[in-house]
């Protein structure tokens, strides 16, 4: 199944960047959005993304453009990689042209007040489209520069998703589908938090021993909130899941753990912040995340013990006695426990 028409990508960043480019490699039109005109400007010239992927080659199939509204009426098939904080606020004014699109949001982030998920906040703004994620172990750098990556695309729509599969797989890329998109997205939101923690331990020297409970405690955790929100813990042994928990809580590629390192440095969170300059979504998923797991009576120590760090004047020393002196627990959730005598 070949587009026939070219296809967009909104969002000028690194992970916009990165699947353009993937995109154009594979031989399609591509229209890359983004708000900056310099910044257009500059990468036509260019052709590199110096702010956010620097020396990466943009291939001549991605066109950088300014126009939104020209962009979505040149286009069926529509990727959308902003950070989660303007989504909405971008399409809103185009509802009307998204009718019958496909949109498969990039974005791993939760909307602060009304706790929606990106692909939530699409299916509102445009009821008449068709919506869809993309999500996993998906460093944009890495991407671009060819390491053999998979990913998930998760949509009700089955059609959809051999679209975004047959756009997308290529030489060094391949994409899975999932008819699960809100056990697909709920993982690539959740798992910012744990990245910024597992940073932090890192700086901090903790070992490998700390790192492998801090990854498997994460996922018991996410899987129990996923739980309660409905959606299946299967999808949390998947790419989506697992497979993006481990590579952004090791990867000091991954701007959350980047921001969580800075902090087992000293720095401040607004210092941590700005010293990375790009978006780093679990710093806002973790206020939501933390608000929301106190209101449902969902058990989540480690979201507990980071916004008791950032956000209530913790000390981490205070904090990691709590959650080891913490009552003992089972290992894992779903296993009954009528196996023991
Ligand atoms: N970079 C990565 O490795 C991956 C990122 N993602 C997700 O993709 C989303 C976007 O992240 P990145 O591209 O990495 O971010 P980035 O920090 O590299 O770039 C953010 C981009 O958004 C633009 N932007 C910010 N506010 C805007 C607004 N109001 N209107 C229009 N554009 C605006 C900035 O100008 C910049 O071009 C995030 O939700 C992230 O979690 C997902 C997988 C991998
Ligand atoms: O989602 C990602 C990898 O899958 C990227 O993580 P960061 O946003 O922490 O860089």
């Amino acid at each position: 199944m070949t587009e026939q028409r070219p296809i967009a990508v909104l969002g000028g960043g690194s992970f916009g960047t990165a699947v353009a480019n993937l995109l154009a490699e594979n031989g399609h039109q591509v229209l890359q959005w983004m708000r900056d005109p310099e910044q257009a400007e500059a990468i036509r010239v260019n052709r590199e993304n110096p702010r956010y992927l620097k020396g990466i080659k943009i291939l001549p199939g991605v066109t950088p453009v300014t126009d939104l509204q020209a962009t979505l009426d040149a286009c069926d098939l529509c990727f959308v990689a902003l950070p989660s904080s303007a989504l909405r606020s971008v399409l809103v004014p185009h509802a009307e042209r998204l009718t019958g699109k496909l949109l498969v949001s990039l974005t791993k982030g939760i909307e602060a007040h009304t706790f929606k998920l990106m692909s939530e906040i699409l299916e509102e703004i445009a009821p008449q489209a068709r919506i869809g994620v993309l999500s996993g172990p998906n460093l944009a750098r890495e991407i671009a520069e060819h390491a053999l990556t998979a990913t998930v695309v998760a949509s009700e729509d089955e059609e959809l998703c051999q679209r975004v599969q047959a756009a997308l797989h290529g030489r060094t890329f391949r994409v899975y589908a999932s008819a699960d998109r809100f056990g697909v997205e709920l993982g690539g939101a959740l798992k910012n938090v744990y990245a910024i923690i597992a940073g932090m331990a890192v700086a901090l020297g903790m070992g490998e021993n700390t790192k492998s409970m801090l990854i498997t405690r994460a996922l018991a955790e996410m899987t129990r909130f996923a739980v309660n929100q409905g959606a299946n813990p299967m999808t949390f042994l998947g790419l989506a899941g697992v497979g993006d928990l481990i590579v952004t809580c090791s990867s000091p590629k991954s701007r959350n753990y980047q921001v969580g390192f800075a902090l087992g440095q000293g720095l401040s969170l607004d210092e941590a912040v700005t010293r990375l300059g790009e978006v780093a979504e679990g710093v806002n998923t973790l206020k939501v995340l933390k608000a929301k797991a106190q209101e449902v009576g969902v058990y989540m120590p480690l979201v507990a013990g980071l916004h008791a760090i950032l956000f209530e004047g913790r000390t981490l020393e205070q904090v990691i006695g709590l959650l080891m002196r913490g009552e003992p627990k089972t290992d894992v959730d779903f296993i009954s426990t009528s196996g023991f005598n």
